[in-house]
């Protein structure tokens, strides 16, 4: 059951949330006067249909069957005392709407409800606008659109990288970038100067840049100026980054300056495809990775550089609300003593790359091959809610 759930949220659709709003009244109320039958509003359409309840108003829109409680209604009144359009903000007080509150008069034409409220307030939705924003229709939406991969499955789909110019000049390319990085939790950028300069023009359009114990935009080779394994010549096993903050960094930028010697290839897992295997396989270790809290820490004394950072979550981090998977902290470097984990990272995928590359460190491993000679890269986290937000502001669904 859990298993089942789960398995289509990780493909990033809305659950059947089991309660609710939790916070209506439930039970015995005063009983309506008016009876509870049904209303078909005027023949032009046909496709709409309402019946009161004690509660609620059930009304049917188009194939969605929505149950309004009369608490929502009046709390989302869109009226201009309720609610200033300008702002897009409630102005109306929750609080002061009485639990009990039930409508005087109701009526719907073929684009509106109309409710009278006890005190004579008259709120007015669009039913456009119910089927929208009602708890009914928001479920029927895929929240996340995602595309779970493999090395064979991400191959086989052949995501474009985008061109520098594209990316920074039109909105047709920025859309498509982040289309595709929404998707799969990874997407590129072709002939960028290898630089950091342009790399942070990039990093800036699409988000604002999270500045950590590692600075904005950093520079890395392998030269153990901080004590941490990313910057030596050693291979590193697949991980996700910042795992000891309290809220690891949402997105992390890679651009490769330069290498003059082997290796150093890139890994990528996507991790919510790796949590798919586990569930399937093994549904009582998805459960443990999604129950247990791990302890992650970096202690730093290297240099001028001190720092102790702690950050506690499981591998699995999932929404109680609608049992959505949306992050993934592993890091075995930074594994702090205590519980032992689980494995949980199936088969690589390896990326030789050269573009600038943008991971989103909720969702998707990396790693490196060891390599040897002078290896430069640059690059810089980011905010997860401007690189949404920026997603959002080209109509995305973010
Ligand atoms: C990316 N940059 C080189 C700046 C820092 C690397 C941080 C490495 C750390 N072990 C972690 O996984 O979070
Ligand atoms: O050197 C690399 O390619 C990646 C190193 C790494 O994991 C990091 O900097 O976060
Ligand atoms: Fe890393």
């Amino acid at each position: 059951m859990w298993c089942q759930r789960l398995a289509w949220l990780l493909r990033g659709r809305r659950g059947s949330a089991g309660r609710r709003w939790p916070w209506l009244p439930r039970g015995p109320g005063p009983v309506l006067a008016v009876p509870a039958r049904c209303h078909p509003t005027a023949p032009a359409s046909p496709c709409c249909a309402w019946q009161l309840h004690q509660d609620h108003l059930e009304l049917r829109y188009g194939s969605t069957v929505m149950r309004l409680d009369f608490v929502w209604l009046r709390d989302h009144c869109r009226s201009a005392s309720c609610y200033n359009a300008k702002t897009s903000q409630r102005s109306l007080d929750t609080a002061s709407v009485d639990l009990a509150i039930q409508p005087q008069a109701v009526r719907v034409d073929e684009t509106t409800l109309f409710l009278t409220w006890p005190d004579g307030h008259v709120t007015r939705y669009g039913l456009e606008w119910l089927a929208r924003n009602s708890y009914e229709g928001q479920k029927q939406q895929v929240m996340h659109p995602r595309i779970l991969w493999n090395a064979e499955i991400y191959q086989q789909a052949q995501v474009p990288s985008i061109d520098c110019r594209s990316f920074l000049e039109t909105d047709e390319g920025l859309k498509e970038f982040l289309q595709n990085f929404l998707l799969y939790g990874i997407a590129f950028v072709e002939n960028v100067p290898p630089t950091k300069e342009d790399t942070e023009i990039l990093a800036k359009r699409i988000s604002i840049i999270r500045e950590t114990i590692y600075g904005r935009m950093w520079y890395f080779t392998s030269d153990f100026s901080r004590g941490d394994t990313a910057y030596t010549k050693l291979a590193l096993d697949r991980h996700t980054d910042t795992t000891y903050f309290q809220e690891p960094c949402g997105i992390q930028v890679f651009h490769c300056l330069k290498h003059e010697g082997t290796g150093g290839r890139t890994l990528l897992v996507d991790g919510f495809h790796a949590a798919e295997q586990v569930l399937h396989q093994a549904p009582e270790h998805f459960e443990l990775l999604a129950k247990v809290p791990l302890k992650h820490e970096y202690v730093e004394n290297v240099g001028g550089c001190h720092n102790h950072m702690i950050g506690v979550g499981p591998v699995l981090n999932i929404y109680p609300w609608n049992n959505e998977l949306y992050l993934i902290r592993y890091n075995n470097y930074d594994r702090a003593p205590g519980p032992a984990c689980c494995g949980c990272c199936p088969p690589d995928d390896l990326f030789p790359f050269l573009q600038v590359l943008f991971v989103d460190n909720w969702r998707v491993l990396h790693g490196r091959e060891a390599f040897t000679g002078y290896r430069q890269l640059c690059g810089c986290y980011l905010t997860r809610d401007d690189v949404l937000n920026t997603a959002r502001l080209l109509g995305l669904q973010a």
